[in-house]
């Protein structure tokens, strides 16, 4: 349980709804008792450290841990995935807990949420995550993943930018979006093609586990 402006909200997977129970199954399978402390973390700790405002915690599982996760459908088995400006975790870690066989970095430049994401991937005890503390143009070069995720960070034309370098020439953006994906993709035609990426599909992700489903742009290279 936890306190949100003197009400108490209890986020525990135990209390959720039987909506939200399934799609926990659904996504997490084995690790769901991992999301549920995810989850808790973010409810307590994540609004302490003024990661998320309080206002987030009663929607934390449909709004942001689910509709993140889900993008693990379009993700290869194995893959190693690079998670630009992941805040708390959103949509990297939760992505690692649907995905143990796969490898996540997580690229974010802000020191409290650095260690606050060290904090949780101690906690969980995930072994398939690195944080690094950097602005992603400062890894750029360094860096050849399969797969960048994005959330939040900016718009797709100035994401590109940001995301399209990790891939070292192949592999694919997966921005998640939300109602202006389109519109976001015709504005950053000039930029895709500076930046060599093929045309970019806008998808939808959990559309049999979650009442809305997430809306990810999807941008090849290569
Ligand atoms: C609005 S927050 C979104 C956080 C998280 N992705 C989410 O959806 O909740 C944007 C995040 O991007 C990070 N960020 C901004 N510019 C960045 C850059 N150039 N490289 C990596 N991260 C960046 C910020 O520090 C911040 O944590």
């Amino acid at each position: 349980m936890t306190e949100a402006n003197d009400e108490f909200v209890d986020v525990s997977l135990t209390s959720a709804s039987p909506e939200t129970k399934l799609a926990v199954d659904a996504v997490f399978g084995d690790a769901a008792e991992l999301a549920d402390q995810y989850v808790r973390h973010l409810s307590t700790t994540g609004i302490e450290w003024g990661l998320l405002g309080p206002r987030e915690v009663p929607r934390l599982w449909e709004r942001h841990v689910l509709n993140c996760a889900v993008v693990e459908e379009l993700i290869p088995q194995g893959a190693l995935v690079a998670d630009v400006g992941s805040g708390a975790g959103l949509p990297g870690l939760a992505l690692a807990i649907a995905r143990p066989e796969s490898q996540f970095i997580l690229i974010e430049p802000l020191e409290r949420r650095v260690a606050w994401i060290d904090m949780v991937v101690d906690d969980l005890g995930l072994t398939n995550v690195d944080v690094v503390r950097a602005r992603s143009e400062q890894v750029a070069g360094n860096l050849d993943v399969d797969i960048v995720t994005a959330r939040a960070v900016s718009a797709l034309k100035s994401l590109l930018p940001l995301t399209i370098p990790l891939l070292s020439g192949s592999g694919e953006l997966l921005a998640i979006k939300g109602r202006s994906a389109p519109d976001e993709v015709v504005s950053a035609q000039k930029a895709l093609k500076k930046y060599g990426c093929g045309q970019p599909e806008v998808l939808q992700a959990g559309a049999d586990v979650l009442v809305e489903a997430t809306t990810i742009v999807r941008v090849p290279v290569g």
